[in-house]
């Protein structure tokens, strides 16, 4: 259409180098635009979404389906807008420049643990700065470099913790080494959670998604007959703690990682988050005030994120109703497990009281 407008234009053919000239002008016009757009709007960060599959670090939102029931609230809009500036101000009024950085903190496990109430929760902290989705930097990502992680991650001031949580780490065999290259002062946090009931909300969402697959006790075991349980079934693997942590045990002090009891990260959620906030050494501030029990999802969440009004609990997909297992599978799985998690309470130096 605006070639044809052009072509019949009365002065057109007139006078082609003012025509060309004012293309020119518009073109530079153009770029000019452009690359105020792309400064103002962090350009970089959407075109890091638009080619990966996760999220860039200015959405710092749980990722859809795996975070709040309630998404817009007040503090995830605070934070953007201040990750968008790139600056917060003191007291007095001076601005201090946030700068991305590499994580300090990482939440490496494990798998239907509790990680994402335990992060959610953990971001009520005005000294941490979390990554809401997964990067899976360790274990997928690598190759992208230590740059392309450093991007990622949310904007933060000095003094702030920088984390993020990916619960595969825990258990892909290249990472701790990975991680230790990153960093060797690192705090990495593990929640963990009864062998068997982690095993059982694996493969609930697990069937959620792929509702064809046989059942939970057909899979669980080599042969069921004889009753050899498949402890490479990846529900069940996973739930070999002891021996993931040795891995991690191996690249790191006992006394940097920190585990979080996810059965007590629902029944006392502040209780657990005041021993994380010492871990991180961090003042305790969020406390028993921030939470409540929500009767009808079973679960605590939060009474009044910053700048919210709405209480807030986790999305559906967390604390869901899990499918029924043959009780007498249930109690072969609990005896398979009894010499692992024994192993692994002495590495821990803590007795989780798992039957
Ligand atoms: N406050 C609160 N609200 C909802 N759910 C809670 C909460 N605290 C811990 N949990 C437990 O978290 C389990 C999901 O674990 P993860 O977040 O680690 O899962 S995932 O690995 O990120 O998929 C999830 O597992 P399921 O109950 O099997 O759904 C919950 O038991």
């Amino acid at each position: 259409m605006a070639a044809f407008h052009l072509s019949q234009h009365p002065h057109a053919g007139a006078d082609p180098r003012r025509l060309l000239h004012r293309l020119t002008v518009a073109s530079l016009l153009s770029v000019l635009c452009f690359s105020m757009v792309y400064l103002l709007t962090g350009c970089r960060e959407s075109e890091l979404a638009d080619n990966f599959d996760i999220k860039p670090p200015a959405r710092d939102f749980p990722a859809s389906g795996s975070g709040w029931a309630h998404e817009g609230n007040g503090t995830g809009a605070v934070r953007e807008s201040r990750d968008r500036a790139g600056m917060e101000s003191n007291s007095s009024g001076k601005e201090w420049t946030a700068t991305r950085r590499l994580p300090q903190a990482l939440i490496i496990g494990v798998k239907k643990g509790g990680t994402r109430a335990l992060l959610e929760f953990l971001r009520l902290h005005p000294d941490i700065r979390a990554l809401g989705s997964e990067p899976h930097f360790f274990d997928r990502h690598y190759a992208r470099g230590l740059d392309w992680y450093r991007s990622m991650m949310p904007k933060a001031l000095d003094g702030q913790i920088v984390m993020e949580k990916t619960p595969r780490y825990f258990v892909t065999v290249d990472t701790p080494a990975r991680v230790h290259a990153m960093s060797q002062d690192v705090k990495l946090i593990v929640v963990v959670r009864d062998p068997v009931t982690r095993a059982i909300s694996d493969y609930t969402q697990i069937i959620s998604k792929t509702p064809d697959i046989p059942p939970f006790e057909t899979l669980a075991f080599k042969n069921r007959t004889t009753g050899q349980i498949d402890s490479l079934w990846s529900p069940l693997w996973i739930g070999l703690y002891a021996q993931h942590m040795e891995r991690w045990l191996a690249w790191f002090p006992r006394s940097q990682i920190h585990l979080v009891n996810g059965e007590r990260l629902i029944s006392d959620p502040a209780g657990e988050l005041g021993k994380v906030q010492d871990f991180l050494g961090l003042q305790r501030i969020v406390t028993d005030k921030h939470f409540y029990f929500n009767k009808t999802k079973g679960f605590p969440c939060l009474k009044k994120p910053e700048g919210s009004s709405k209480p807030h609990c986790l999305g559906k997909t967390k604390g869901r109703t899990h499918v029924s297992i043959d009780k007498e599978v249930l109690q072969k799985l609990r005896d398979f497990y009894k010499p692992h998690n024994q192993r692994f309470y002495q590495l821990a130096g803590q007795d989780f009281g798992w039957q």
